[in-house]
């Protein structure tokens, strides 16, 4: 599990670095140029024309350090100052008397040239207000430039907290970021215009980050080891019996992803509780479901009691529809279920309606004991809240953790998701694509929590490595596929690929 840090925290880790510890601000300095330098060598050829775009703050100085660090190596670097803020920082002063030393130019007007690099070191975390007057101009036109672009630990104009865009922001391929991933480049739309976002080590002690303690986390490969263990000795009750409320008439294919993702994430037993028209299709395309069907509602409150107390897990939503009788059926599962339970996709959508209308399920909805995962996309979120989309855009993380009740985690679906039970840290993910805007893909992220949560893992654990997992196998898919044409469908099969590294790391 790795921190992700907002511009406060950041901010607080490199002054506990400096004042606390004793790392001098210049030695962290030359290892964040040292950091961007290593990238240059790896990617782009020596022979390169270079414009370094700097400010007076330490973002600056970083451009500075960086600038004469490739002249050594042989780049062509032109260095524009915008210079418009009053005062230098130290490090910035000495950077800038360093490159005086040894000669090098800085440009005394914007430059009419073209160049195969734009480096942006104009404000990094330092940023506070919107971007105005010079400053605005020069990233204005250096957005316009045909070049690679660059930007020093935070594209110019992001709010390196929430993502939201400060008036205008420099418009990077890459970011090279330091120490900590920051907020505001994995939010949109600040992720927008970071581009690929690389994180790297500049000496910031693990004590200054321990004491700062940010309140965001993200998961990393190493963290697949939190995957259910799987001992020898076991048989198929050892790990779980999910049930699955899902799909309708019509609606097959979502009770038959989510199961299907149920079962390739390790649950021992998956039963799918649907309508009877569903029945020929489940069971060829997923033999090993155990179904129970119901050809009229009647029927169907018979049968729920008995598969609600048998099930360890229970999952409701993919493709149920919002008829009378799916409101019902929510109701039911709220008020007979007694195991972990997801509610996803329609599930929420009843699920808003009964909580706005039935005092009754809304005691019943706060009072659930066997703890309850709710995967909202910003659509449901609004439904359940009554909270404008846009307002819950604005502070994705916000939304989630003032969402989530006690008991409950909230996954708050959207490019960069973010799992909260209510406490600090929440959990913003990382993985996954664009690819993944596909139908059906929130139904296979429903089977793989359950079968998370079937293998034993408690509610966070199993929605945090849930998003992780299902954004990792979509990344996989995306992969050999393309962007264009990954369907919910394969996900399942690139989650095998995924979940298998627990035990046979050596064969990825
Ligand atoms: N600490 C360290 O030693 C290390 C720091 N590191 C690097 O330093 C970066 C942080 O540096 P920083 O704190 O100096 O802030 P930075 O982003 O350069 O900008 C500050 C200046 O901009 C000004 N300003 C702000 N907003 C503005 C606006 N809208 N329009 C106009 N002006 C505006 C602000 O003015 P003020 O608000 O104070 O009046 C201030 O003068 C960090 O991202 C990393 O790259 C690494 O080298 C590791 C070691
Ligand atoms: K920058």
């Amino acid at each position: 599990m790795r921190y992700v840090a907002s511009r406060e925290e950041m901010q607080n880790i490199d002054a506990y670095s400096i004042n606390n510890v004793g790392i001098p601000g210049i030695v962290l300095m030359e290892k964040a140029a040292l950091a961007l330098e290593e990238v240059f060598l790896e990617r782009i050829p020596t022979d390169s024309r270079v414009l370094i775009v700097t400010e007076k703050g330490n973002n600056g100085g970083d451009g500075l350090a960086l600038g004469r660090l490739l002249l050594e190596e042989g780049y062509t670097v032109d260095f524009y100052e915008i210079g418009v803020i009053p005062h230098d920082s130290d490090s910035h002063q000495i950077q800038k008397h360093i490159l005086e030393q040894m000669e090098a130019d800085f440009l005394m007007k914007f430059p009419d040239e073209e160049y195969d690099v734009i480096v942006d070191a104009i404000f990094g975390v330092g940023l506070k207000r919107e971007v105005a007057g010079r400053h605005r101009e020069v990233i204005e036109r250096l957005n316009q430039m045909e070049a690679l672009k660059v930007a020093v630990d935070v594209p110019s104009g992001v709010d390196a907290s929430a993502g939201q865009i400060l008036g205008i922001a420099f418009e990077a391929d890459i970011t090279v970021t330091f120490g900590l991933p920051k907020v505001g480049l994995l939010l949109y739309p600040g992720a927008d215009v970071s581009g690929e976002v690389i994180v790297k080590e500049i000496g910031f002690p693990n004590k200054a980050v321990e004491e700062i303690a940010p309140q965001m986390v993200s998961f990393t490969t190493d963290d697949l080891e939190y995957l259910p263990e799987r001992k020898a000795w076991t048989n198929k009750g050892s790990y779980g019996k999910v049930l699955l409320i899902a799909g309708s008439k019509n609606m097959a294919g979502a009770a038959l992803l989510s199961g299907t993702a149920a079962y390739k994430s390790g649950s021992g037993l998956v039963r799918i509780f649907s309508c009877e028209e569903n029945r020929v299709i489940l069971q060829e395309k997923l033999p090993e479901a155990i179904l129970t069907t119901y050809d009229s509602e009647e029927k169907a409150w018979e049968l729920l009691p008995e598969s609600l107390s048998w099930a360890s897990v229970i999952g409701i939503g993919p493709g149920i529809g919002q008829s009378a009788f799916a409101r019902k059926l929510v109701k039911q599962v709220l008020t007979l279920g007694k195991a972990p339970l997801v509610i996803d996709a329609d599930g929420l959508n009843n699920l808003a309606a009964l909580l706005q209308e039935d005092t009754e399920l809304r005691q019943l909805f706060h009072e659930y004991e066997g703890g309850m995962i709710l995967t909202p996309h910003l659509k449901e979120m609004s439904r359940l809240t009554g909270e404008e989309i846009a307002e819950i855009r604005s502070n994705l993380p916000k939304a989630a953790a003032s969402t989530a009740d006690k008991g409950h985690v909230i996954v708050l679906k959207d490019a960069r998701t973010i799992v909260s039970d209510g406490s600090v840290p929440s959990y913003i993910n990382m993985s996954g694509n664009n690819g993944m805007a596909t139908g059906g893909s929130g139904d296979v992220l429903t089977g793989i929590i359950c079968g998370f949560l079937a293998g034993g893992l408690d509610i966070l654990t199993a929605a945090r490595l849930g998003v992780y997992c299902h954004g990792l196998a979509g990344d996989a898919a995306a992969k050999e596929k393309g962007y264009y044409s990954v369907l919910a469908g394969d996900l399942p099969n690139y989650l095998e690929t995924i979940l298998k590294r627990k035990h046979f790391p050596e064969e990825i």
